[in-house]
């Protein structure tokens, strides 16, 4: 038995024959006294001044680990990337280039002539090596993908000194409605401070970009009138993912309104398609289909049917590309507005709902699987029961029609979805 386990409760009723060596040897103890004060002290600040010092007590930190930049080699790629090949092409830096959205949005805009920097801090909050693979596929279309964290303001700082961006697409998120409750910081990391970080250097550019960034359709929360308009009240989320994104909106009026930076907001409805993302219901359905695992399909109350306004993913870059083309230009210049500039918000959808036992029975035969239906309570962790948008706006200022149905839509992912889970003979959907 070690003499730590002698230690009482309840001081002053030790009887240890150690302390009374202690007591008769003053200098002795002392001298402990002051070698632990030191020890201690010195475990303190290096504790503090470690970045990777509390991975377990805030867990949103999984994303900040220290990355690479910097430097001639460096430097070159990303003023490469940034390259414009077309006339009144953008340079436009996109964050979250290796997420779902981005890849697609990175691609979309080089093949097209713009210069495009990706920046993405591959977090695991779904498989790394899906977002690695995004990322040699943009590798080969010529856009660089900078390893780094959105929160990282001298990383910024370098970037804007690189390139004079004239847009930033900014779609790093924390993404995920249900895992909000695992992870809360998470959310308050990426989608608040991180966003505020940056505006924060958009706002000090010379000459500011203008920024396009991702909301979501999680705002409308528990209102209950269909379709959703972006006139509609936003202030019952049903989730903490919706509240950081309706925080970022309000965040981006401050920034309009203090600093003179053209800013639009995307209110994406579930954007589904080819490289999604493995903690959506149509991916994860998919697998566990093929698996012969149960599928939990939610109910509301009174069986009420769950639906979602699923959106393919090429609409919704042509949103993106559409709001980014008719994006004017921000009014400020180093940290000073000059005069008012444009705050705009968009529903990007399909309008047109499914219930997700349709989906399922989409998925049913494409794969040619029979699924295991589970019908189960929607449980109340942030869903809310259906989606809907009023897409007339977007019609009206950017031209915004989506022409993708969901059994199109899935019929495109799962052929994805099975070349590139079957295709190496490597890869597994976990
Ligand atoms: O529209 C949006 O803004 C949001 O869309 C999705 O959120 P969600 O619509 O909940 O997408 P899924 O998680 O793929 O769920 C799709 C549907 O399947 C249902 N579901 C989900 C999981 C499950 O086990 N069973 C089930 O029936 C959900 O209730 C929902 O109706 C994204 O995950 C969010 O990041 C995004 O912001």
């Amino acid at each position: 038995m070690s003499h730590l386990d002698n230690i009482p409760s309840t001081p002053g009723k030790f009887k240890s024959p150690y302390i009374h060596r202690l007591r008769f040897h003053p200098s002795l103890s002392k001298f402990t006294f002051c070698f632990f004060l030191f020890l201690g002290l010195i475990l303190y600040f290096f504790f503090l001044s470690s970045p990777s010092s509390s991975p377990i007590s805030d867990p949103s930190r999984r994303s900040l680990r220290t990355s690479t930049w910097g430097g001639p080699a460096w430097e070159k790629r990303v003023r490469s990337s940034a390259r414009v090949r077309s006339r009144n092409g953008l340079s436009v830096l996109v964050t979250g280039a290796a997420g779902f959205v981005g890849t697609h949005v990175s691609v979309s805009l080089k093949r097209r002539g713009d210069g495009v920097v990706g920046l993405d801090n591959f977090n695991d909050y779904y498989d790394p090596s899906l977002k690695r693979a995004r990322q040699a596929l943009l590798d080969r279309t010529g856009v660089f993908v900078v390893d780094g964290d959105i929160n990282d303001s001298a990383l910024l700082g370098k970037l804007f000194s690189v390139v004079k961006f004239t847009h930033v697409m900014h779609l790093a998120a924390q993404a995920g409605v249900r895992y909000a409750m695992q992870n809360p910081g998470s959310y308050v990391h990426s989608n608040v401070a991180g966003l505020v970080s940056v505006l924060e250097v958009c706002k000090s550019a010379n000459p500011q970009p203008a920024i396009v960034w991702a909301s979501s359709s999680s705002v409308y929360g528990l209102n209950s009138k269909v379709p959703f308009s972006e006139k509609d009240r936003t202030d019952q989320p049903a989730s903490l993912y919706a509240a950081t994104k309706k925080a970022g909106e309000e965040i981006a009026h401050t920034y309009n309104h203090i600093y003179g930076l053209s800013i639009t907001g995307l209110r994406f409805f579930t954007v589904y398609g080819p490289w999604g993302r493995p903690d959506m219901a149509y991916f994860f359905f998919t697998k566990d289909i093929l698996k012969g695992k149960s599928i939990p399909i939610f109910q509301g109350p009174d069986h009420g049917t769950v639906a979602r306004d699923f959106t393919y993913i090429d609409d919704i870059v042509k949103g993106c590309l559409a709001s980014l083309d008719t994006a004017e230009k921000s009014t400020g210049s180093g940290g000073k507005k000059k005069g008012a500039a444009q705050l705009r918000v968009f529903n990007l959808g399909n309008t047109s709902p499914v219930p997700v036992s349709k989906l399922v029975s989409i998925l049913e035969k494409l794969l040619k699987v029979k699924a295991n239906r589970k019908m189960v309570k929607m449980p109340r962790n942030g869903d809310v029961q259906f989606t809907h948008a009023n897409i007339s706006l977007a019609q009206r200022e950017l031209g915004y029609k989506p022409t993708t149905d969901l059994q199109t839509g899935l019929k495109k992912f799962v052929r994805w979805y099975l070349g590139y889970y079957s295709g190496s003979g490597k890869k597994s959907a976990e």
